[in-house]
């Protein structure tokens, strides 16, 4: 499913950021644990393509995502990975449908209307498909993200402290629907996080 090797990364005047290796299969969860500024956001951008790797190797179902480039890595991504930002990038002004429908015709896949209809159902947010996005809660908001990355059923999904600007009871709703879809979907899942509330969920822990 995944798996990277001897990665490292080097921002201009920044200092080597070594990382251990990774090994995913389907439907495996694990969290990526470590102090702020330890590398976890670079880390999840490299494993998933958003960075591009200065060394090392990163195969996901086979794939050596290092050496896809451009659009057929806006592709490869756009099928098989889903991320959930740390800010969750959504645009306020337009509906939570039509943001949904931005990220297939971004990565030049079909737009499925039903699709869309289902995962807002699955998340417990379908009445919410004509609201837009400034009118939502925050954990409303952050469902939205969680459909957008998983709209195209990714065989791995990234999430980037999903759950730190949320109270304990979104908390628990969004680590436990993460969990939920990454068993339904066969996906692997790989959590970047400082909330401790989350330990005793995810019993797989990576730390930088
Ligand atoms: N665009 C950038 N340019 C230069 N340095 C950067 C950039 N992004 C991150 N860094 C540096 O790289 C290191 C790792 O940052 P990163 O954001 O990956 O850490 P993190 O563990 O996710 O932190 P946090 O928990 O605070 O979000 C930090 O020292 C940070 O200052």
């Amino acid at each position: 499913m995944i798996r990277s090797a001897s990665l490292s990364y080097q921002y201009p005047n920044g200092k080597q950021l070594r990382f251990p290796d990774v090994n995913l299969s389907a439907a495996e969860q694990c969290l990526l644990l470590g102090e702020s500024g330890s590398g976890k956001t670079t880390f999840l951008h490299l494993l998933s393509g958003l960075l591009k790797s200065q060394q090392g190797a990163i195969h996901i179902n086979g794939h050596e995502i290092t050496k896809l480039k451009g659009s057929a890595l806006d592709h490869f991504r756009g099928q098989h990975i889903g991320f959930i930002f740390q800010r969750n990038h959504l645009i306020s002004a337009l509906s939570v449908k039509n943001n949904l429908l931005m990220s297939p015709y971004l990565a030049g896949l079909p737009q499925r209307s039903e699709r869309v209809d289902e995962v807002l159902r699955q998340l417990g947010i379908g009445d919410k498909k004509n609201s837009r996005i400034q009118e939502l809660s925050q954990g409303q908001a952050q469902r939205v993200a969680i459909a957008r990355a998983i709209l195209n059923k990714p065989s791995i999904i990234f999430a980037d402290e999903p759950t730190s600007a949320l109270d304990d009871k979104n908390c628990e709703l969004v680590i436990e629907l993460l969990a939920d879809i990454s068993s339904q979907n066969k996906s692997a899942l790989i959590i970047a996080t400082h909330d401790q509330r989350l330990k005793s969920h995810i019993p797989k822990q990576i730390t930088l």
